[in-house]
């Protein structure tokens, strides 16, 4: 029965089926060898894609205008900070600055989008400024209430104060923030309990009229019952050693892809956690074997999500080659573009990875179609509910990039785009950051590995070596295209970098516009001299205070270093 083939899998030791490379990911048609091998080849593009470019590294959403739709405001009061902070243990011991309010909070440069009547203003001239610091914002005016039936996460213009703001996804790197207790665990279970399809009941989607219909909370109370079965349900055998219960490949889709983003979220927060004593952030060994290594379905989850948004962002090829980048700088829209379609093409030139065409095929599943977007939509809705900003911002994001992904895997017909619906930006941008948190889990996950295989063979990884490869992990890889370069956009030709072409002309501009940029750079750091030795003092001061009182003094977050050529 499933509880013993379980405990059977939970034994098994380090064969455990979905961690042997060569294993078939269940429902997927790859292994997880080859995943990883894909994802080696590809995780330097994605990096640059997401890092380097202003399009993909500034989301806009509601973040704060939205009240959770599921609960009361008195029950939201265990959803919010405080509530999470003391449920840290020893908290009155950590200097405030690691603290979960304060991990949690947003940090960087914040813009409002323009209202619909600026929109409309506007909408034949680019707008300045305004988005962030150096964003234009010529393109992502966009019509958000142009949504349609076919959507799986909800349209931001739900809110009734405006579309949102502005936030820089590189300033807000998801990690450990310390939101932990209650509110955490109701999320997550209201999360699963979206995943309770039975035969002939439906979810309705909680939109604002339903609202007052829908009562969660009464579906909450079968949610124990309901967690055993999904655990249950999750660990068996099939080609991965992983059989789910006698349910249909959809609602089993739907388990794995809430499953599989919050196996992402865990790996992230044990990735990137904070190690209270030192204060610096790294691997945390303890944290990985708690929450994934030990529960073999929740990394083959992540394998699953994987192979789904790959396929996803394969499938948007001949959408993305007409497709306007547009950040306010015609060079870096260049690069976006060269970035985005070089990705898609090597995912298309790679092995069958999965295969959305087998689902929602039986005539019967008509309404189950409808049925599965209504709980995923819910499942977006409850991100509202997340009681960290952090946290709710990389909640919300993700789930907007698997409703994409949803919706471009069953609704986009891929042979002819011009009967597919808009893809929007913000759309875009979730889906191809929600690639690009899949694809450093499972990077994460590897290195992970690695410490327990040092760790069971007697030569465990020294600090410095875990440091060594945490600072591996955060390197990015820039896939540079010369700003010259007369890259055609259009015809997808591949550009060429003018800098090595060898001729005289190419390399006198090179050296002006580096002599060009020193000189600004020496400018700038003149410029911004006084304001950094105030910054300095303000910190050392702080640091006197934290010895002075007694608590552990904080890390210093300031170096004096040599100029470093990057930095241009
Ligand atoms: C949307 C969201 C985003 C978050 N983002 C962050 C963040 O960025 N940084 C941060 O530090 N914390 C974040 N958190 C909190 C974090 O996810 C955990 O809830 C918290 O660390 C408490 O962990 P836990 O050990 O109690 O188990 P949880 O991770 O809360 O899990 C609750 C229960 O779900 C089950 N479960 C766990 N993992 C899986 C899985 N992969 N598949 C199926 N079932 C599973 C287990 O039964 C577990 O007991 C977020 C929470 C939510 C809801």
């Amino acid at each position: 029965d499933n509880q013993q083939r379980a405990t059977q899998l939970q034994n098994s030791g380090p064969e455990r089926c979905p961690l042997e490379p060569n294993a078939i990911v269940s429902d997927a048609c790859v292994s997880y060898k080859a995943l990883d091998d894909i994802n080696k080849e590809l995780a330097p593009v994605i990096t640059s894609i997401t890092h380097n470019t202003d399009f993909f590294s500034y989301y806009r959403l509601n973040l704060f205008n939205r009240a959770c739709p599921f609960w009361s405001d008195e029950t939201a009061m265990c959803g919010n900070i405080a509530c999470a902070v003391q449920t840290l243990e020893n908290e009155e011991d950590i200097p405030p600055v690691w603290r979960a309010e304060e991990l949690g909070k947003l940090e960087g440069p914040k813009a409002e989008h323009p209202g619909r009547k600026q929109q409309e203003e506007h909408k034949s001239k680019p707008l300045m400024g305004g988005l962030g610091e150096n964003v234009g914002e010529s393109c992502v005016v966009e019509y958000d209430d142009e949504c349609d039936e076919r959507d799986y996460c909800v349209p931001e213009d739900e809110s009734a104060t405006g579309n949102g703001d502005y936030v820089s996804l590189l300033d807000n790197p998801e990690r450990f923030t310390g939101y932990i207790g209650a509110s955490a665990q109701q999320v997550w279970d209201t999360v699963y309990r979206e995943n309770c399809f039975s035969k002939g009941q439906k979810t309705v989607d909680v939109g604002k009229s339903e609202l007052a219909a829908f009562d969660l909370r009464s579906v909450m109370k079968e949610h124990g019952r309901h967690q055993a079965a999904t655990e249950q349900a999750s660990q068996g055998t099939v080609d991965d050693g992983l059989e789910f219960d006698d349910e249909c490949l959809e609602k089993r889709a739907f388990y794995r892809i809430v499953s599989g983003m919050h196996s992402s979220i865990s790996t992230h927060l044990c990735w990137e956690h904070l190690n209270q004593t030192t204060g610096e952030w790294g691997p945390n060994l303890v944290c990985y074997e708690k929450r994934l290594h030990n529960f073999p379905d929740r990394i083959s989850n992540l394998y699953f999500n994987y192979a789904l948004v790959l396929r996803t962002v394969g499938k948007l090829r001949n959408h993305l080659k007409d497709y306007t980048f547009c950040s306010g700088d015609l060079d870096q829209d260049r690069q976006t573009k060269y970035m985005v379609l070089s990705l898609v093409d090597r995912i298309a030139a790679g092995p069958k990875i999965f295969d959305e065409t087998v689902m929602f095929q039986d005539p019967s599943a008509i309404g189950l179609k409808e049925d599965f977007r209504n709980r995923f939509r819910n499942v977006s809705r409850l991100m509202d509910c997340v009681g960290c900003d952090k946290c709710r911002l990389w909640g919300k994001l993700q789930t907007s990039g698997y409703g994409t992904a949803l919706k471009v895997l069953f609704e986009f017909d891929e042979t002819n785009d011009a009967l597919n619906p808009r893809l929007r930006r913000t759309e875009l941008v979730a889906l191809v950051n929600t690639l690009g948190r899949i694809s450093h889990s499972m990077s994460a996950i590897v290195n992970f590995q690695k410490m327990v295989e040092a760790r069971d063979a007697g030569v465990p990884f020294s600090a410095e070596q875990k440091r060594k490869l945490f600072e591996e992990s955060a390197q990015v890889e820039e896939i540079f295209v010369d700003a010259d370069d007369d890259y055609d956009v259009d015809t997808d030709e591949k550009p060429h970098n003018n800098s090595n072409d060898g001729t005289w002309s190419t390399a006198w501009n090179s050296e002006t516009k580096a002599i060009y940029d020193a000189f600004l750079m020496v400018i700038r750091s003149w410029i911004s001299l006084p304001g950094t030795i105030y910054e300095i003092f303000v910190i050392e001061l702080s640091r006197l205070w934290d010895y002075w009182i007694g608590v552990p003094v904080r890390p210093r977050t300031w170096e004096i270093r040599p100029f470093n050529h990057e930095e241009l």
